[in-house]
């Protein structure tokens, strides 16, 4: 089991960090908010891509990608989807795509985005 200590310690080994979100949970969207923060403030994953993942829209009640971005406080940082060239600036990287993962939709996108910023 990782502690969140243990986990510190690898960080500087991250390139990239998948955050997957239970859309269909709105009960716990704070507790979300709360662990994203902690980890999009951590120094060592400042220059990290962050791809946040909205799963179980295949659920009908779960939010969708707009109300996610708003719980979640990222409305205003996300960064743009397709090719958006970072590289000559201090912005991280964050998208959020919604997805899945039952019926294998939506996280291919997410993943193939991330990936045009792993070095
Ligand atoms: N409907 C639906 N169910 C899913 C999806 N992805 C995973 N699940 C189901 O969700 C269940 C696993 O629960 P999770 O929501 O991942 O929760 P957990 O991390 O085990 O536990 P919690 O911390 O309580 O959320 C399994 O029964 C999965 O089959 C999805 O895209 N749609």
């Amino acid at each position: 089991m990782f502690t969140n200590t243990t986990c510190e310690r690898f960080y500087y080994l991250v390139d990239a960090v998948v955050y997957l979100v239970d859309a269909a949970d709105k009960e716990r969207f704070a507790e979300s908010k709360k662990e994203l923060d902690g980890l999009l403030s951590d120094d060592s994953l400042a220059n990290v891509p962050f791809l946040v993942l909205g799963n179980k829209i295949d659920i009908p009640i779960a939010a969708s990608e707009e109300e996610l971005r708003y719980y979640l406080g990222l409305s205003n940082f996300t960064t743009g989807k397709g090719n958006v060239n970072l590289s000559d600036s201090n912005v991280r990287p964050l998208e959020v795509f919604m997805c899945s993962i039952v019926r294998k939709m939506g996280y291919g996108e997410g993943f193939k985005w991330m990936s045009q910023y792993i070095k």
